[in-house]
């Protein structure tokens, strides 16, 4: 069993929700990264994504390209990252985490040799947002050679035959987009996201999380009633960013507003 799966089936047997924090490699500066991971750990993170910073995050609002930016400007690279993941297993080998970003840093460094890669530094699944199901049958197997996952994004848009398409192909996760647009929007409508959800349910067995738009540990706990995860990202990539001139504070600050959301999502499966 991936340790994806093994994170999900504890989860469903304890009748918890997952929550997965975004953050981007080596925002504000590489050091921070690692520490950071472990601070959201700490804070009750089940599973972390981790952004590889592209100079071209077509599906990202301002908040993580500037974080992109950020990152960029450090030099971090997709081996930089594999680096930190493995730097991150010398003290976690439970936490999973997916790597998000574009297909260009992982076709220049060849399929097979970014999942032989992946899955040496600790990596337990891919979200790549520019690969559609259709085209991604050759990236599909040379993680699947490494037992690594790949999550894919279903968008408030998708048809049920495109839902279906991506149930064939997904694993570890499917990862429902909450709005139409870029990451970092507001105001998720919870009553089209529940009714969306149950059409995904009828094409998927595997865990639903979703994402965009969740900011505040009222809305995680809200999406967590109807949702297997929760993802946030901007909430925390600009309390980064207002702490950049200070890196060194990140971690526990970030973990503080993290274990806010935890809190209020487990309080809410309690009543
Ligand atoms: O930032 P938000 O609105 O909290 O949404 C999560 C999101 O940031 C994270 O999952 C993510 C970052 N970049 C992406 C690109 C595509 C899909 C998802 C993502």
């Amino acid at each position: 069993m991936s340790r994806i799966a093994r994170r999900f089936a504890d989860l469903a047997e304890s009748g918890r929700k997952a929550l997965i924090p975004f953050v981007t490699a080596g925002d504000p500066h590489p050091e921070v990264t690692v520490p950071l991971m472990h601070s959201l750990v700490a804070a009750g993170a089940d599973l972390i994504e981790l952004g590889v910073p592209f100079s071209d995050p077509i599906a990202d609002g301002p908040v993580i390209q500037r974080a992109t930016e950020r990152a960029l400007a450090q030099g971090v690279s997709i081996r930089r990252v594999l680096e930190m993941v493995r730097q991150f297993r010398e003290r976690d080998d439970q936490t999973p985490v997916v790597l998000m970003g574009y297909l260009n840093p992982i076709e220049v460094l060849g399929y097979a040799d970014f999942a032989t890669a992946a899955r040496q530094a600790g990596v337990d699944g891919a979200l790549v947002v520019d690969v559609p199901p259709e085209e991604g049958s050759e990236l599909v197997a040379a993680l699947r050679a490494e037992g690594l996952d790949l999550v894919y994004l279903i968008a408030p848009t998708s048809s049920d035959a495109r839902i279906a398409q991506i149930a064939a192909v997904a694993s570890g996760f499917v990862y429902y987009v909450s709005i139409k647009g870029v990451t970092g929007a507001s105001h998720l409508n919870l009553d089209e996201v529940a009714d969306k959800l149950k059409r995904i349910r009828r094409h998927t067995r595997l865990p639903v999380g979703v994402g965009f738009g969740i900011k505040d540990p009222e809305t995680a706990a809200r999406v967590a009633g109807i949702a297997d995860a929760v993802i946030v990202g901007s909430a925390l990539v600009g309390l980064i960013e207002s702490l950049a001139a200070t890196p060194e504070a990140v971690p526990a600050a970030v973990g503080e507003r993290l274990a806010a959301m935890r809190q209020a999502i487990d309080a809410a499966a309690r009543t």
